[in-house]
């Protein structure tokens, strides 16, 4: 567990919930940071005027800052740096990675990606591994959450789609109080 420390919580996110976060993402996604990824940011979100998307995301941003700080032992340390949906379409893969692996994302302590949809029933493909530890591959299903150090403990990969389009929710945690999307949203 220290060596790589991770938390993986079944059904945190209800069936219901899924749904609607999906249809939010499918009402207001654009174009995403990579090929065959579309992405609906919060920052989007509040700069287009739908703010009032934004209300579903707020308890299940909270539950989960909560999930992380009681699990790896950082209470009330934790900003949100971070909130998206992300569906990635046929084609697209992520090889291996720390999600602070650029010099622009150093301030990413914690990753949460809670799976929307569910492998071999909305897509194939699309597996997660992690390089080393336990467990090494993470079957999305809807309303499951992997969480894990941002950092090289965690390396990580998604193998690609091929058929079909993979939903999360991806949600990434700071210690630094200047990459809070609070204030950002708040600026808008
Ligand atoms: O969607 C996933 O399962 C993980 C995606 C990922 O590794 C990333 O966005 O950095
Ligand atoms: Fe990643």
């Amino acid at each position: 567990m220290m060596e790589h420390p991770r938390l993986i919580l079944r059904n945190f996110l209800s069936p219901d919930t899924c749904k609607e976060l999906e249809f939010i993402h499918k009402s207001s996604s654009t174009v995403g940071y990579r090929p065959n990824v579309l992405s609906t940011t919060l920052l989007h979100l509040v700069a287009t005027n739908s703010a009032h998307l934004i209300i579903p995301f707020i308890p299940i941003r909270e539950r989960l800052r909560e999930k992380v700080e009681e699990h790896f032992g950082c209470e009330y340390e934790l900003f949100v740096e971070f909130t998206g949906l992300i569906s990635w379409c046929k084609g697209a893969s992520i090889g291996w990675h720390s999600d602070d692996n650029r010099d622009y994302l150093k301030q990413r302590d914690f990753a949460a990606v809670c799976y929307l949809n569910s492998y071999e029933v909305d897509f194939s493909g699309g597996l997660f591994h992690f390089q080393s530890g336990e467990p090494s591959t993470i079957v999305p299903m809807a309303g499951d959450v992997i969480i894990y150090t941002a950092d090289d403990r965690n390396i990580h990969s998604v193998s690609e789609i091929h058929k079909g389009e993979r939903a999360t929710l991806t949600l990434w945690f700071s210690r630094d109080a200047s990459h809070d999307e609070d204030a950002k949203l708040l600026k808008i």
